[in-house]
């Protein structure tokens, strides 16, 4: 049975996905996108993938650089992941948050709910997509983490904590 791309999008929609901006810094530029398609790989070495679109206009700085941080958002960041969505300006895209400098140089988010700076240590392509492999060099977390979910094509914010019943 062959899938088309809407029945898979479709079905993929209802997969609730954290939302993640991926940011790198490097010889080739600076640059940041929003991706749902990220992934624990192994914890050891701790690695994470990420899927990133060969046809996005930040893919050659990301395949330059290789070196990236995977900042978690956390809820009230909507915004912001709409912004690295696609099509706005990339000083526009940094300009609306407050950012440090990880230890592998790419921009870490001050108010992310967890960031992993990484070095790319392995890359595969797929169909469309290019999974950058990530091993992690340096974690931060947020004290007090309220998680923000990509699913059924909105954002759905957490609660710290659930009431109990
Ligand atoms: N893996 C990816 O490249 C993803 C891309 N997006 C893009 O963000 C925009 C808004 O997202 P939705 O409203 O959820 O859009 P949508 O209705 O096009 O997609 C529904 C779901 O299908 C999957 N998906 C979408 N495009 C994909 C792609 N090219 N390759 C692999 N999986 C894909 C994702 O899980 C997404 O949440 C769309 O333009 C979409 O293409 C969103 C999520 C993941
Ligand atoms: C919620 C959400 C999740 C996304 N997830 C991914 C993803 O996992 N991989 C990807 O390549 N693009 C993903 N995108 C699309 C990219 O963020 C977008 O293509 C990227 O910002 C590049 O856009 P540009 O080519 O206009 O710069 C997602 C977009 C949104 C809004």
């Amino acid at each position: 049975m062959s899938i088309d791309s809407t029945t898979f999008r479709d079905a993929m929609a209802c997969v609730g996905a954290a939302v993640n901006i991926i940011t790198t810094d490097g010889p080739a530029g600076r640059a940041g996108f929003t991706a749902s398609a990220v992934c624990s790989v192994t914890d050891s070495p701790p690695t994470l993938l990420v899927c990133l679109n060969r046809s996005a206009s930040v893919w050659p700085v990301f395949s330059n650089n290789q070196a990236l941080c995977v900042n978690t958002l956390a809820a009230g960041q909507e915004s912001l992941s709409n912004l690295f969505g696609g099509k706005t300006p990339m000083d526009e895209r940094f300009a609306a948050a407050r950012w440090l400098q990880g230890e592998t140089g790419c921009p870490r988010l001050a108010d992310a709910l967890a960031s992993f700076d990484c070095h790319i240590s392995q890359v595969v392509s797929v169909g469309t997509h290019d999974i950058l492999f990530c091993q992690i060099v340096d974690i931060s977390r947020h004290p007090t983490p309220e998680g923000l979910v990509w699913f059924d094509r909105r954002y759905h914010a957490l609660p710290a904590n659930l009431p109990t019943v």
